[in-house]
């Protein structure tokens, strides 16, 4: 990929997990919110994805985007979410069939289907030794309004890449947490990303060649409720980590060869 990428959110946790792992594989244009506290190494703009002409700015010469700029938190309210997550992800599609942009991968979120974690199925399903998957195929059923921002952000990708032909590749993160995963939280263990394979899902959504898709964004757990096989066959996705490796900060076993 020759010409620069955008990544919107760059000053947040998703954004320095993957400038991270892929700071000298792309040419990177990013998208702040708020001047950075440091002069980044990159190409770089302040704006806002919810104004047309912020987004133009940072769309002018890309041909990728990572869209992670959002409200992240699963408690956001609904005009928080519609004008963050909803409206700007709208204008960034937009801008980027404006500008002839070939791929868009959008920050989606396990909130886009919390509602599958019912009371029946919890906490069993979030066990290693329960087999219980969702794949990608279903439909959203989100258990918070910020979950409808994000199976909303899906839709629009939809809508894009019927109509105007972006490979649209939707990664609905788990939980990212730098070097070890959630202490005491089941759920969040079994959803665990680490760092590293975040880095390294972006740059297969990157790198592979398809329609539109929905994968997951988790590590090889052995507690998992998400199928990453689609992830894997599609895009070529290899994770590295497993929060069964680690007791509490510790990690206590090394991945297989
Ligand atoms: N961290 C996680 O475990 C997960 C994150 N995600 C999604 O990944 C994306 C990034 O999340 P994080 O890095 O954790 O959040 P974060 O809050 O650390 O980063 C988000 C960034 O977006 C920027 N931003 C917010 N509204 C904006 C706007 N209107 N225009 C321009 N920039 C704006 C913020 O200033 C911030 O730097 C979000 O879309 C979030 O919903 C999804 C699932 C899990
Ligand atoms: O989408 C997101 O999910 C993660 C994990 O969810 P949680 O309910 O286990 O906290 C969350 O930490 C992150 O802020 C959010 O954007």
């Amino acid at each position: 990929m020759d010409d620069p990428v955008l990544l919107t959110g760059a000053g947040g946790a998703v954004g320095a997990a993957i400038l991270e792992g892929l700071e000298d594989a792309y040419e990177w244009k990013l998208m702040f919110h708020s001047p950075p506290a440091e002069e980044p190494d990159h190409e770089y703009l302040v704006g806002d994805v919810s104004s047309e002409g912020d987004v133009a700015a940072a769309m002018d010469g890309v041909s990728a985007v990572i869209h992670l700029a959002g409200d992240p938190r699963p408690e956001a309210p609904w005009d928080s979410v519609l004008e963050n997550n909803i409206d700007g992800t709208q204008k960034m599609y937009e801008a980027a069939v404006d500008e002839g942009v070939e791929k868009f991968v959008f920050a989606s979120s396990n909130h886009a289907v919390g509602s599958f974690e019912t009371d029946e199925r919890t906490p069993e399903m979030y066990r290693p030794d329960d087999q219980y998957r969702l794949d990608g195929t279903e439909l959203p059923r989100p258990g918070n309004l910020y979950g409808v921002s994000k199976a909303t952000g899906e839709v629009l990708g939809r809508y894009y890449h019927d109509q105007y032909g972006l490979s649209v590749c939707n990664i609905r993160i788990g939980n990212l947490t730098r070097g070890h995963p959630p202490i005491d939280y089941e759920r969040g263990q079994a959803m665990w990303l680490s760092y590293r394979d975040c880095a390294h899902i972006h740059d297969c959504a990157l790198q592979a060649d398809y329609e539109y898709e929905i994968v997951y964004g988790i590590s090889d757990n052995d507690r998992k409720y998400y199928s990453i096989e689609r992830a894997k066959e599609v895009l070529g996705y290899d994770p590295q980590d497993n929060s069964a490796h680690f007791d509490g900060e510790e990690r206590v076993a090394e991945p297989e060869p």
